[in-house]
């Protein structure tokens, strides 16, 4: 059997965290699910007494002006306590989505502040995933459990109210409501807990659908769908988890229908001894029909009372399930120090150093790095050369502190990074990492990262450095053109070259005192990148710079270049330095001047 993993957080404990956020939040709220179930509680009693009452004035042969009088009166405490309902489910809503909400901004700000290797972790990745499904929607658990608790505890109320009558009456009929109710509630339960039980099989499904109904429409494979023919493989796809789905859907359907048998079953069951008890009763004591109806109406009623506190503490027990994941996910530890750290010293330039360095990724065995001293002084411009995957950007990660060394220090201006405020720390540097991230909004936001507060000549000025301003120019509306087309279909597409230039101008917009770029160039034509060579001495002016290039002669104009290999550095020193050494970084060299001087010498050829 599959073993079930126990929440960390008590029903309890969830509970009283959604109290506690809505307290401080939307008091509202609270008051909202205590007034509405007492307007349950008050409705139902209104209904169970409307009919005898009426009755017994009937059969008293009251005067018509007091029988008329008693129906306008349950007439109005009707309307006005359905008014009320009606109103108070009008109201509740904003309050609870607003509760909600601060869920999901405290969900954001961890998944966007949180130790870097945690986003790494893949047991924190899927409590991310469960915390932001128990917030997702209306009726996931961060804003149903309003509803479950208010009805929980209109189910006690009314339950308790009921007890009250028939305890006038008799003990056998409290005992049959509660056990019948609760066989009731055991059997169906236990059917109806298939589809939670399967929650993750149907998510799985759910998923595939929506990637194959929405994948095809990306931009990006509307080439490969043409050029590959791709459409007959898609509809397969598409088909093969629609009937995947469909096939799961009527598992639970047939599941479902016992449910409802063992439902009906019991109501039956329960409803024919009631009526054989009341019905002797009414012989044996001679009973008006008032009072029959009134008890029988009441069985019922208590029947379902007790179905209801049965399963809205099911449905609590549930709910707080997945309030778990949100509270395991925002208490989930952090390696680094934020709040309490230290903030860096303010200078005029930076001092990084690794000290003896050494590093492996979480889960792995093997040492990326081992034990490297490397001492980068202020104003410096530092190259970084070697083979794939001989560990560049693990080094710049660990100068960036996305990464704590596995062994040794990262020191800014002499002090260990691991004393600082992480976020201070960032705030120190500028970079352009590899891949593309932009997000998709205006080019001005892209580059100043905020909505307000841009300062648009500074804009202008980054985008010019980054070669942009020319390309920009000829967009419908300048810097407040839309990038991408994701979310905007005005957006401009820009090629992979200007969407690196667009980061790097989103670099220097920061103006950092640390700059790092990793392969900044490697989209980019010879005659931007070679713009960008012209200007780096302008861009880097005062700052701190690590520069990772694959085309060695770009490296030309660093101070410094050091080349990795086998998780140390191999070789260091100027470009001349290192070409008169003969070691492994002329002879890359060599290798690619060589395919251009070729390149050069056969085209030479052929004109
Ligand atoms: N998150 C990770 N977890 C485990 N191993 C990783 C991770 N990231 C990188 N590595 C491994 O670390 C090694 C160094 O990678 P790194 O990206 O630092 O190399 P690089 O020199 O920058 O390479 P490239 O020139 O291709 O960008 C590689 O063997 C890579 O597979």
């Amino acid at each position: 059997m599959k073993h079930r993993e126990k929440p960390k957080y008590s029903v309890r404990q969830n509970v009283c965290f959604m109290v506690r956020t809505a307290w401080e939040k939307r008091r509202r709220v609270l008051l909202l699910c205590v007034v509405v179930a007492a307007i349950k509680v008050a409705l139902d009693l209104a209904q169970l007494y409307v009919t005898p009452e009426i009755l017994t004035r009937v059969e008293q042969g009251v005067p018509v002006g007091e029988l008329l009088t008693t129906i306008g009166f349950f007439t109005a405490a009707l309307l006005l306590l359905q008014g009320a309902a009606a109103y108070c489910d009008a109201i509740r809503m904003p309050g609870e989505v607003d509760v909600r909400c601060a869920i999901i901004r405290m969900i954001s700000r961890k998944s966007g502040e949180t130790s870097y290797p945690n986003v790494h972790d893949s047991k924190i990745l899927k409590l991310e995933e469960q915390a932001q499904r128990a917030t997702s929607g209306n009726d996931d658990a961060a804003e149903h459990i309003w509803r479950t608790l208010t009805e929980l505890l209109a189910n006690l109320g009314g339950f308790a109210v009921y007890l009250l009558l028939f305890s006038r009456l008799s003990r056998f009929l409290i005992l049959l409501v509660v056990l019948t109710a609760a066989a009731d509630f055991f059997v169906s339960h236990y059917i109806s807990e298939w589809e939670y039980r399967h929650r993750d099989e149907r998510e799985q499904y759910d998923k595939e659908l929506h990637y194959f109904l929405t994948q095809p429409r990306q931009i990006q494979l509307a080439k490969d769908i043409r050029v590959f023919g791709l459409v007959p493989w898609l509809r397969e796809l598409r088909e093969k988890s629609m009937k995947a789905l469909s096939a799961f859907i009527a598992r639970r359907e047939r599941t479902y229908l016992w449910a409802n048998v063992a439902d009906v079953a019991l109501t039956l069951l329960r409803n024919g001894i009631a009526y054989a008890y009341l019905i002797r009763q009414t012989l044996v004591h001679g009973w008006p029909a008032s009072t029959f109806l009134l008890y029988f109406t009441a069985v019922s009623g208590a029947a379902s009372w007790v179905t209801g506190i049965l399963t809205q503490c099911s449905q609590l027990h549930k709910e707080s399930i997945d309030l778990s994941k949100i509270q395991e996910y925002l208490n989930i530890p952090e390696p680094f120090r934020f709040e309490g750290g230290a903030q860096p010293p303010a200078a005029d330039g930076y001092e990084l150093r690794l000290e003896n360095v050494s590093f492996r990724y979480p889960g792995t065995e093997r040492d990326i790095l081992s034990h490297i001293d490397l001492t980068i002084h202020p104003g410096e411009k530092l190259a970084v050369v070697g083979l794939n995957g001989a560990g560049k950007t693990t080094m710049v990660m660990l100068l960036c502190g996305f990464y704590d060394p596995t062994e040794g220090r990262v020191l800014l201006n002499g002090q260990d990074i691991r004393e600082f405020d992480r976020s201070a720390y960032y705030r120190l540097f500028s970079a352009v990492f590899q891949g593309f991230s932009i997000l998709d909004t205006t080019i001005a936001e892209c580059v100043a990262q905020t909505t307000e507060h841009i300062d648009r000549v500074k804009v202008d000025h980054c985008l010019a450095q980054a070669g942009l301003t020319e390309a920009i120019a000829k967009f419908p509306q300048g810097v407040d053109t839309h990038f991408g087309r994701e979310v905007y279909l005005d957006g401009v597409q820009l090629s992979g070259g200007q969407t690196q230039r667009l980061m790097l101008a989103r670099a220097l917009y920061k103006d950092g005192p640390i700059l790092v770029l990793d392969e900044p160039t490697a989209a980019l034509d010879p005659i931007a990148e070679n713009d960008i060579y012209q200007k780096y001495s302008d861009m880097t002016a005062g700052k701190t710079s690590v520069f990772i290039s694959h085309r060695l002669a770009s490296t030309r104009f660093c101070d410094r270049i050091l080349f990795i290999a086998d998780g140390g550095i191999a070789e260091e020193g100027t470009h001349k330095e290192l070409l008169a050494k003969g070691g492994a970084y002329a002879e890359l060299f060599a290798v690619q001047s060589r395919y251009y001087q070729e390149g050069g010498v056969q085209d030479e050829e052929e004109s």
